[in-house]
């Protein structure tokens, strides 16, 4: 098949003017009902990102754009408190939602940034002033996926399997996505590849997800367990992998979904060559090494009830990191916007990103 047919999924959506809400389609939902949900304040963008509703490190940063949107909207009406003020108090907060995927805090700074440019505006001009801001970081999203798809689809096999994990689609993003936009954009290039989608304990993006998008969008699938992965290499079916990331430090360390790593070390083993894909916003030139990333812990009842259902005894001790970070040493190539980086180091990484 050459090329895939349909749009991505809109994965959120501003209604209206500046007094408008956040329409997002609900992840938790997925794969069983296509619902949406409307956020009409700061609160309901805060739980909508801690509780997956919206997820994936590039489609948090946008709806946390939005979100500071819908606090000013409330600050217009409250002249108890500076405007400004009031939307740094909003930024500080969104940015308790979750911690590991640097474009939440990279687009709470771009908001914060326009007050501090427009400080001299009235308030309901600063207010128009966010939401323009909040639209270009959408939109900014949106062609960076195109580009990391059109640098990063060269570097996938003419034809055979492409295992991903996670769900690096447009789902985490405005766009086409990161990982899965390199896939898209490789097989609309007339690669017939096969895409291996590790089903990702314990949430499952990449069953629930990956394999959803995938399917709507005519891309051959196939869904694996997470302890697959090492015997499906073994038996020659994967040429690449590439999976996205919430947060690179300078070194090119990269966080990403937990089970990542094992993947990674997986790949080199069998001699694939393993892929990142991610936009300049994904990128934390503060850290030096991925030993400062902070890793997300989440609550244990996703291991012990996942879904509902019970698959432990009560009780039982749990840890549950939802991240882990992959060696530099293990990427191939790092597949950005601006173009690939490789090999995988911070003065390469400063070169391709022009920092
Ligand atoms: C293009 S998004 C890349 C990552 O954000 C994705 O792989 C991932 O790890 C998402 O984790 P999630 O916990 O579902 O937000």
């Amino acid at each position: 098949m050459a090329g895939s047919t349909t749009a991505p999924p809109r994965t959120m959506r501003w209604e209206g003017d500046i007094h408008g809400a956040l329409r997002l389609i609900d992840q938790t939902k997925l794969p069983e009902t296509e619902e949406y949900i409307e956020c009409s304040t700061v609160d309901e963008v805060w739980d909508a990102i801690k509780k997956l509703k919206v997820r994936g490190a590039p489609a948090i940063g946008v709806a946390a754009a939005y979100g500071v949107v819908l606090g000013a909207q409330t600050a217009l009406r409250d002249d108890r408190f500076r405007f400004d003020n009031r939307i740094s108090e909003i930024c500080e907060y969104l940015a308790t939602s979750r911690p590991t995927a640097v474009n939440l805090f990279w687009a709470l700074d771009r908001m914060r940034k326009v007050t501090s440019d427009c400080s001299d505006f009235p308030p309901t001009e600063m207010a128009e002033r966010l939401l323009e801001e909040a639209r270009a970081i959408e939109h900014e999203d949106r062609e960076m996926c195109a580009a990391i798809g059109r640098h990063g689809a060269e570097l996938l096999p003419t034809d055979g399997g492409v295992m991903t994990h996670c769900n690096a689609g447009g789902l985490a993003t405005a766009g086409d996505g990161t990982a899965l936009s390199v896939i898209f954009a490789a097989v609309t290039s007339g690669k017939p590849i096969h895409v291996y989608a590790n089903e990702t304990r314990p949430l499952l993006q990449g069953s629930r997800l990956t394999a959803w998008e995938l399917m709507k969008r005519d891309v051959p699938c196939t869904l694996i367990c997470d302890n697959m992965a090492g015997q499906v290499m073994k038996e020659g079916r994967i040429k690449a992998v590439v999976t996205g990331a919430d947060r690179i430090a300078a070194n090119g360390d990269a966080a990403n979904k937990i089970g990542t790593y094992s993947v990674a070390v997986l790949a080199k083993q069998h001699d694939i060559p393993f892929y990142i894909a991610a936009p300049s916003s994904t990128f934390d030139m503060s850290l030096s090494t991925g030993d400062e990333i902070p890793i997300e812990e989440r609550q244990s009842d996703e291991i012990t009830m996942g879904f509902g259902k019970r698959t432990a005894p009560e009780q039982v001790n749990t840890y549950n990191p939802a991240f882990d970070v992959t060696p530099a040493s293990l990427i191939e190539a790092l597949i950005t916007e601006k173009g690939i980086i490789r090999p995988v180091n911070e003065e390469e990484i400063r070169r391709v990103l022009e920092l």
